[in-house]
């Protein structure tokens, strides 16, 4: 019995289905729309609240969405049609929809109304003007401002300050007055620097340390063989070398500046000259001597140190005349003593 009757049944839905009443569809339509409306009353309320809180200056609302039309035959085989979807445009999504209420026909799925702008949406993006009457002008850079940090990283880097044009490098006086390599001497052998080098201050010679130039123009002294600066330098440099002219066991002496008159080189005596307070025998260096034997003659007998320095103050003399040093110079001695007193109280 239960069998037949769940055939009954299977077979009775099935004729449904099949052909269903003309009354079947209309009654599933309301009751579906109907039973979800329950659910959305609260929403709907506060739309509906909404919507008259609104100004009245609504725009016309848009045309309704045309409902969905099913034909009678498709209707008898297919299933009852779903909602309308709502149809929504680009640009009204930052709108609202409002009065829905007016529409009883969908009253369970939104629909694409005429739509306001609310207040409290965001505004439209801002717009740029090319108008400068209500804009500042943009800041210029100026002298004291050009390095500041306010500058703004849009503005162009502000023009490099005009300064005086740098230099060349210049190579400064070598070796240094006061360097070592200077007190150490004319190294043996080495060029004397020429004079129109120095005043152009080319090559690699050292620029002259005084501010006059020499008294007389150089002139080519040809040096007989074996008397160059490094024959000297092998002759005088000995610990041992003694070219004092004197004799060995005799110490320094003490030059008074008629005794120095006496050694002019002439005559068989040897010829002495003071530099900075120290006597030498110049005659053993007289063949060596670069700028010749005349030009050494002149500071024989005598102080030859301003004449020295006038003519080459680079030249390391003391170390070269070590061998010749004589002594020192001395003031001449204190006049004897007057007439006796007695005399003098004589004539009293
Ligand atoms: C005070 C008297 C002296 C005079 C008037 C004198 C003069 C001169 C002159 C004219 C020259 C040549 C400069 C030239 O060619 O441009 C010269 C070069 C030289 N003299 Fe004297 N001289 C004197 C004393 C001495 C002494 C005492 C020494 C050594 C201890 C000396 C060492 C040299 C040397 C090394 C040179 C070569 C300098 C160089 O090439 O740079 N002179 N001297």
């Amino acid at each position: 019995m239960g069998l037949i009757g769940l055939s009954l049944l299977v077979a009775s839905v099935v004729y449904v289905i099949i052909r269903p009443p003309s009354w079947l569809p209309s009654t599933l339509l309301s009751w579906l729309r109907r039973s979800p409306a329950t659910i959305s009353d609260a929403r709907r309320r506060d739309e509906q609240d909404q919507s008259k809180r609104t100004p009245p200056t609504l725009p016309p609302p848009l045309a309704p969405a045309a409902p969905t039309m099913v034909e009678p035959h498709e209707a008898d085989r297919a299933a009852p049609p779903p909602p309308p979807i709502p149809t929504l445009t680009i640009g009204q999504l930052p709108f609202i929809a409002v009065g829905q209420d007016e529409e009883p026909e969908s009253p369970t799925t939104p629909k694409a109304k005429a739509m306001q702008p609310v207040a409290s949406m965001p505004l439209p993006p801002p717009t740029f003007s090319l108008s400068t009457e209500s804009m500042p002008p943009p800041p210029r850079p100026t002298a004291s401002t050009s390095s500041s940090a306010s500058a703004s990283s849009m503005m162009p880097p502000p023009p490099p300050r005009l300064s005086a044009p740098a230099r060349p490098p210049t190579l400064g006086q070598f070796p240094a007055a006061n360097s070592a390599q200077r007190a150490r001497g004319p190294v043996p052998n080495r060029g004397r620097p020429s004079s129109s080098s120095s005043i152009t201050g080319g090559g690699l010679a050292p620029p002259p340390t005084h501010t006059s130039m020499p008294s007389k123009p150089s002139r080519q002294v040809t040096l007989e063989p074996g008397h160059s600066p490094l024959d000297w330098a092998r002759l005088s440099g000995g610990p041992s070398a003694d070219l004092r002219g004197v004799d060995a066991s005799t110490p320094y002496l003490r030059v008074t500046p008629s005794m120095l008159r006496r050694q002019t080189g002439r005559k068989g005596k040897d010829a002495w000259m003071a530099l900075s307070g120290k006597v030498y025998n110049v005659t053993p260096y007289a063949k060596f001597h670069p700028g010749g034997i005349p030009e050494l003659m002149r500071g024989a007998a005598r102080d030859g140190t301003r004449l020295f320095g006038e003519v080459h103050p680079w030249v390391n003399y003391e170390n070269m005349l070590t061998a010749c040093l004589v002594g020192i110079l001395v003031d001449e001695p204190e006049p004897s003593a007057g007439p006796p007193q007695s005399d003098m109280e004589a004539m009293d």
